[in-house]
């Protein structure tokens, strides 16, 4: 995708690289952690965030190849400006044991189906409700902030060898999972013929 970069983004990353030196990373763990950092101006998360290179290569082609984007609520939709995403929370009702972004996550599988995208920003109880279905996906972006389940329904993501993008501390947030997603979207698509 060409993206036209704003005078006051490329200053941002000009300062975050004159902080902190992302260049071992590969190219797109690297852009991963950069816009989240960029986003929540946190050079912490580059000690934090946790991603494999070649799922986020495999995760890459899926949403380049047009892959469905789902979002734990609109706060994260809305964050995502270049791409059409689905969140079922208007339609999704609490019960007993159940949260609203929990059922969000299960009415929003029965529409898109397996090898999508999941970009969960807020809800620890969606994050965990995902990891009960069959939902082969692309790749979840696991990032769920709070005091309450957010760290342990990370850790359960990380362990249940899903293709995945997540982080070890309390730390996350509808921006941050946002930005993670938005890398993958702005990294540019490489063609075959380009590197020959
Ligand atoms: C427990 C919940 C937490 N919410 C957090 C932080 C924020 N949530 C905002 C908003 C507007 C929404 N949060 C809901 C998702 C709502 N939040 C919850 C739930 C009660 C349970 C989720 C869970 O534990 O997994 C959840 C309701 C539900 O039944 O699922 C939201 C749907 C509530 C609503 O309006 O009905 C709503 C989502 C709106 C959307 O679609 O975008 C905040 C903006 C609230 C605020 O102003 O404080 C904020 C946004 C943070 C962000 O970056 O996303 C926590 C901190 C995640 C908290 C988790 C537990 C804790 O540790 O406190």
């Amino acid at each position: 995708m060409n993206r036209v970069v704003h005078p006051i983004e490329e200053e941002s990353y000009r300062r975050l690289r004159a902080r902190l030196d992302t260049s071992h990373f590969p190219p797109l763990t690297r852009a991963v952690v950069e816009r989240v950092i960029h986003s929540a101006a946190d050079l912490a998360y580059a000690d934090d965030l946790v991603m494999d290179e070649g799922e986020l290569a495999a995760a890459h082609a899926a949403l380049h190849g047009g892959a469905p984007v789902v979002v734990d609520v609109e706060m994260v939709g809305a964050g995502i400006t270049r791409r059409e995403t689905v969140c079922r929370l208007r339609d999704a009702v609490a019960g007993p044991g159940l949260t609203r972004s929990a059922h969000a996550i299960r009415l929003a599988f029965e529409e898109v189906g397996p090898g999508a995208l999941w970009v969960i920003g807020n809800a620890p109880t969606a994050l965990e409700e995902l990891l009960t279905l069959d939902a082969d996906p692309a790749l979840v972006i696991g990032l769920p902030v709070g005091f309450v389940g957010a760290v342990e329904s990370k850790a359960a993501l990380r362990a249940s060898g899903l293709p995945a993008v997540s982080n070890v501390s309390e730390k996350g947030g509808s921006a941050v999972a946002a930005a993670a997603l938005n890398a993958l979207l702005y990294h540019p698509v490489s063609h075959p013929e380009e590197s020959s």
